[in-house]
């Protein structure tokens, strides 16, 4: 700063003396450096987002995104901000939200060589696994095992895993339904509630993360967590890595403890999301305030899920065919295996990324399908078509495989309910990108929102508000599948969708062709909170036995 202009400054504040040293006039100081550090940027406007619309104080500061973003709900306000500014609107100093279908295949494509953008690194507990990994050639060497581990002929192998915890899950189910049945009314003294319409009323969304852990935990992890057999949010996790290497060494030392790792997940979700808006100097700074505290030693507790696992299978090797077993046998180009650590951060990323995924989508497609009676039925009307009056009633991926109106349903639930939802940030590469027009630099951070894309009349048509599967029918297909992006697209799109994909197809037509379903109160609003994932608050429903 010049020594003038400091002297101007100085000649504002006036001079109160306070003893030998005006402390008055020091802290008043203090802000203006913090003001030039915002208004600078914006003026030099080196990432040419200048004439972008938004948020006046998104113009100078991250903290106005890390605000929304505290909230939990970041994609209705960008989707609202998008709506009354258009196509672009500034979400940040750097970052500008892009509400194209196209710009779709422009940021996330493959070869464009855009990279994600720190926000990633708030997502990093004890190593870096595939989806926190920035650096391309890292990534890409990554990329390559992993996704092959991920192949349709691997992900088959897993069927019989998906079927045994469906098979629990409705057992379960049936089990309450039947004792509440028994007792004809009242409390079932596990959270469901026998009454009105003879019908057993639950909240389904915890149900379908047990669900989804006990899948992940056993495919990835080598055994379940018991959670469908416990009813609880509840996964053993050793608490320490030394405890760990004696746990498996003389069984004896076993020290375990039980953590909630559902809601230390959503808690993590959360955190990192609002955290990683922030510039990376913040963060150290924000990390001690007590919330962030707090959900940083829950992931530490978390990762120790992973490490116990892996320790365990170095330790007593298995001829078992699971996720990790596959990720033990990747290899990259130069032929080298996974070393320990790396394996545990693969590990703990397919739980992390693959459980409440899955388990949210689970929830919000009963959510519509409960709340569309006519949809639902007409859904059952091809199921029961489909699979005749078999007495198994889980399905197996080759009966459901090629449902269309079961596909159209899962999908048109995707589209709304929006599971990942948020524009997920990406560096503008070297030659910057162009989109409509406008020149974005290399360095500019840009994201398309998916929850906004979903509701693009162009594309959807004028009800895009209804959860309507017909569209799916009506409208030409390659337009659908562009304007479509659960699982994003390009080089980081999701290494697990053919898992998830099957997944979610047994799951739902399993359970729809055992129960029927209706919503608790339908007059009230589908109620998320959003961090990383747009998560269901809960989703209560009534179920009536169908056969
Ligand atoms: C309905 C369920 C699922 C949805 C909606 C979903 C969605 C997504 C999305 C949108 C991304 C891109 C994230 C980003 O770029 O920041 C992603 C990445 C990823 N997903 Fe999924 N996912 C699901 C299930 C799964 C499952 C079952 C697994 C594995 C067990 C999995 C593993 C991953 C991994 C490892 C990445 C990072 C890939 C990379 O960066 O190369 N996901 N997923």
């Amino acid at each position: 700063m010049s020594s003038d202009l400091l002297t101007t400054i100085k000649s504002l504040i006036p001079d109160i003396p306070l003893g030998d040293v005006n402390y008055l006039s020091a802290l008043l100081l203090v802000p203006v450096p913090i003001l030039l550090a915002h208004l600078i940027p914006y003026l030099r406007d080196s990432y040419n987002q200048r004439r972008i619309p938004g948020p006046f104080l998104a113009r100078f500061s991250d903290l106005w995104l890390g605000w929304v973003a505290s909230q939990g709900h970041r994609s209705d306000v960008v989707h609202q901000l998008h709506n009354k500014y258009g196509t672009f609107v500034r979400l940040a100093p750097n970052h500008v939200s892009i509400a194209d279908p196209d710009a779709l295949q422009i940021v996330y494509a493959h070869g464009n060589g855009s990279l994600k953008s720190d926000f990633y690194d708030a997502f990093v507990s004890i190593h870096r696994g595939l989806f926190n990994t920035r650096d391309r050639a890292d990534h890409a060497r990554k990329r390559k095992i992993v996704s092959a581990v991920f192949s349709q002929k691997n992900v088959l192998e897993f069927e019989p895993s998906i079927r045994l915890y469906v098979s629990q899950f409705l057992n379960q189910w049936d089990r309450l339904y039947d004792k509440a049945l028994k007792n004809q009314s009242g409390d079932d003294g596990e959270g469901g509630w026998f009454g009105k319409d003879s019908r057993l009323w639950l909240d389904c969304l915890p149900w379908y993360n047990y669900l989804a852990f006990d899948v992940i935990g056993d495919l990835a992890f080598g055994s379940p967590f018991g959670m469908i057999i416990n009813a609880k949010d509840s996964a053993p996790v050793a608490v320490s890595q030394k405890d760990v290497m004696n746990s498996y060494g003389s069984k004896n030392d076993a020290v375990f403890v039980h953590i909630p790792a559902v809601q230390i997940l959503n808690d993590r979700g959360e955190f990192s999301a609002s955290m990683g808006v922030l510039p990376p100097s913040w963060r150290p700074w924000v990390r001690m305030l007590p919330w962030y505290r707090k959900g940083g030693k829950a992931v530490k507790n978390l990762a120790g899920l992973a490490v116990a696992a892996v320790a365990k299978r170095f330790n007593s090797p298995t001829d078992r065919v699971d996720l990790l077993s596959k990720l033990q046998e990747g290899r990259d180009d130069e032929g080298n295996l996974m070393g320990r650590e790396e394996l545990t951060a693969e590990a703990l990323t397919q739980l992390i990324a693959g459980s409440d995924t899955t388990s949210n989508s689970s929830c919000a497609i009963t959510y519509y399908l409960a709340a569309n009676p006519r949809v639902q039925e007409k859904l059952q009307k091809e199921l029961d078509d489909a699979l005749g009056s078999e007495d198994e009633y889980v399905s197996t991926y080759d009966q459901v495989k090629r449902l269309p109106y079961l596909e159209a349903a899962i999908n048109e639930a995707l589209r709304l309910h929006s599971t990942s939802s948020i524009g997920l940030p990406r560096i503008a590469p070297e030659g910057g990108l162009t989109i409509r027009g406008i020149h974005f630099p290399q360095g500019a951070i840009l994201s398309v929102p998916s929850y906004t894309i979903h509701r693009d009349k162009k594309v959807w048509g004028e009800d895009v508000d209804a959860f309507r599967p017909e569209r799916w029918f009506e409208r030409d297909n390659a337009t659908l599948q562009k304007g479509f992006n659960p699982f994003s697209y390009g080089p980081r799109t999701c290494v697990g969708r053919n898992l998830a994909s099957m997944e979610l197809l047994i799951i739902i037509s399993s359970i729809l062709r055992r129960y029927h379903f209706v919503l608790a109160d339908p007059a009230k609003v589908f109620d998320t909170r959003e961090g990383f994932l747009r998560k269901p608050l809960e989703c209560r429903v009534g179920i009536k036995r169908r056969q």
